[in-house]
């Protein structure tokens, strides 16, 4: 493939020569223009379809260690701003390594602005190139899957591509890798922000009836602000902290995080803590990689998709009632629904593909889904799940009364 002529800067009079260079594992090159952080990175290359908010996916630590293609021809043109982060700490890398695009960066124009995309990606080491013919990037992925690839970019062109191609061959497959520990948090932290409003921008909670231990496998802000608007006085505790310093709290309800990589690999840690407070028949509630580690705890298995679920306007199925929610999709693994044991329901299906996206456990009040009910960027329609968690934790209390 070759630079996109679409390319304002590739409308001159001769051939411009490539800035920036996507090489896939099995040695596609893609050439382009260079933006954002000068160098090389590697990554599992996904694309996402949503159409706005390019901000907060590229601050969501469920991407670390991936590259991104936008199939959204412009992205950047409303800037950044200092509010749609989504990493926990507003500094701190979510991990994503790359960003593919088709249209040069814009000027910014939108109210919110703060700072230039480019300039942003820059200061946060994200590698860029655009110039890219993305529709046929995406038709590649959804025929062969994820692949890994090397994104670089040189001001100079200069790049050594049989040595790229070697490079990225020999990237390890994301199945299998742990990369929790990249983006989540040491430290344990409280959290009263809830959700930002026109024209207030974001509140502080007020009363809290539920204390609930979220635990921080790369969790997203406004997972914590659903939580905290629902009425939860949240306590943030590391993906390490074992169930004894979890207890300590005396949690109404655990909350199981987002966060990047395999399931599987956190095995060791995770999946111990979460079956004991499952033991203890405490109220969980699990978002994507939490879901997918609820599934583990309970004897479940999870799989490694072919292209994976990237965007924000994705149908999916409440078997419970019946309704279909439009969501925020982001997940490169699955639950496999057949390993599921009996005292384990399907609640939530995709209706795309039939995968599972929730689950619920007969015996225990534990549910998780695989979509993304905070959305951010994405519809509201799943925002309802934050209340289902709050009911299950004043039910549980009402019958602990009796
Ligand atoms: N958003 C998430 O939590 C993603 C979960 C997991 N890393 C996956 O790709 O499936």
């Amino acid at each position: 493939m070759t630079v996109d002529e679409g390319n304002p800067a590739a409308a001159g009079w001769s051939e411009p020569r490539a800035t920036a260079v996507l090489v896939l594992a099995d040695g596609t090159v893609l050439e382009g223009f260079g933006l954002g952080a000068i160098g090389q990175a590697p990554g599992e290359v996904c694309f996402n379809t949503a159409m706005t908010g390019y901000q907060e996916i590229l601050t969501d630590p469920s991407y670390a260690g991936q590259i991104i293609t936008f199939t959204f021809p412009h992205i950047g043109n409303v800037g950044v701003n200092d509010d749609d982060t989504e990493t926990v700490n507003a500094a701190s890398s979510s991990g994503v390594r790359g960003v593919v695009l088709h249209a040069a960066i814009t000027e910014p124009s939108n109210w919110r602005a703060g700072r230039h995309f480019d300039a942003w990606l820059k200061a946060r080491n994200i590698v860029g190139i655009c110039g890219v013919d993305t529709r046929a990037l995406t038709a590649l992925i959804r025929d062969k899957g994820m692949p890994n690839a090397i994104i670089a970019h040189d001001p100079n062109g200069a790049f050594d591509l049989d040595a790229l191609k070697r490079e990225a061959a020999a990237l390890p497959d994301m199945a299998g890798l742990d990369l929790v520990p990249l983006v989540a948090s040491t430290q344990r932290f409280d959290w009263d922000e809830t959700p930002w409003q026109w024209p207030r921008g974001y509140g502080k909670r007020e009363a809290a009836a539920h204390r609930v231990v979220a635990i921080d496998y790369g969790v997203k802000r406004n997972i914590l602000r659903l939580l905290a608007k629902a009425g939860c006085d949240v306590q943030v505790v590391p993906s390490t902290a074992t169930t004894q310093q979890i207890l300590d709290l005396a949690p109404d309800g655990v909350f199981l995080s987002n966060g990047p990589g395999d399931p599987a690999a956190t095995g060791e840690y995770a999946v111990p803590v979460i079956r004991d407070l499952l033991e203890r028949k405490i109220p969980t509630f699990g978002i994507c990689l939490g879901h997918q580690m609820l599934a583990l705890a309970i004897g479940g298995q999870t799989l490694k998709m072919k292209q994976g679920h990237h965007g924000a306007n994705h149908p999916v199925q409440d078997k419970t009632t019946g309704k279909v929610e439009i969501v925020s999709m982001n997940h490169g693994f699955a639950v496999d629904p057949a390993s599921l044991p009996q005292n384990a329901t399907e609640t939530h299906v995709s209706l795309f593909d039939g995968s599972n996206c929730g689950i619920a456990l007969t015996d225990r009040p534990a549910f998780s889904v695989q979509h993304h009910p905070e959305a951010s960027p994405g519809p509201q329609d799943s925002h309802y799940l934050f209340t289902r968690f709050v009911e299950m934790m004043a039910e549980d209390k009402a019958k602990n009364a009796v």
